[in-house]
């Protein structure tokens, strides 16, 4: 089985984490795309969803999924979204795809975080995939500085403009000991918009595809 097929596997497995007749959250990235396709088999059942990304919109446009903007919903029940990394506490990596703005404020707005990835996504120490963060165009040097005082080796994402109009610096060669402290630190740096740990966060749930069919973990 491919990484491919354990991805879809997982997001296959989160259609058993709609249980409701509401708008479901709804993130970005392949894994999510295979679970925007198990979403249209219910779509009949669902009042929507609200997207992360213009990439995710369009898609469950296509299908015939109704998306609505987070401004006119309460909270929303159910989120599912992939992951670069999760470790055993359910923290996350997230924002290889660039959508970690939209996709932390959809978490934030959300019950129940569902995150589905595949096997290889498991780590005991995030930081092995690069760091996403998110940056205002114009601070872009300055911030990679900041990030440089703190370990980090900041990348500029060249050529990359996000659905905010923003920029990424993907930031390599960090072990994070402490996900939450990491976090914090970089929020607070002027022109920082968002960086993509999911500590403060995590996932409530992580639905893990793999050889042996899809595990069930929850944070210890
Ligand atoms: O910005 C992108 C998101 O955080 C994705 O959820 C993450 O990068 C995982 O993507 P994929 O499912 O394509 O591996």
């Amino acid at each position: 089985m491919n990484a491919d097929e354990m991805k879809k596997q997982a997001a296959w497995a989160a259609l058993e984490y709609i249980k409701g007749d509401g708008i479901v959250g709804v993130g970005t990235g392949s894994t999510v795309n295979h679970f925007i396709d198990a979403l249209a088999t219910i779509k009949g059942r669902i009042e929507g969803a609200v997207s992360s990304s213009e990439a995710s919109t369009k898609k469950m446009q296509e299908l015939g999924i109704k998306v609505f903007d987070l401004n006119e919903c309460n909270e929303i029940e159910v989120y599912v979204d992939g992951a670069d990394e999760a470790n055993s506490l359910l923290e996350l990596v997230k924002g290889g795809g660039g959508a970690l703005t939209r996709e932390k404020i959809i978490a934030a707005a959300s019950k129940q975080f569902v995150c589905i990835v595949d096997a290889t996504k498991q780590v005991d120490i995030l930081g092995k995939f690069p760091l996403p963060v998110e940056v205002i165009p114009m601070a872009r040097s300055y911030v990679a500085r900041e990030i440089v005082k703190l370990g980090g080796q900041p990348v500029y994402r060249e050529g990359v403009i996000t659905d905010n109009g923003n920029v990424i610096l993907d930031v390599h060669g960090m072990d994070i000991m402490e996900p939450i402290k990491l976090e914090k630190t970089l929020n607070d740096i002027v022109g920082v918009v968002t960086n993509g740990l999911f500590a403060m966060r995590p996932a409530d749930v992580l639905l893990v595809g793999s050889e042996d069919g899809t595990q069930t973990v929850h944070a210890k």
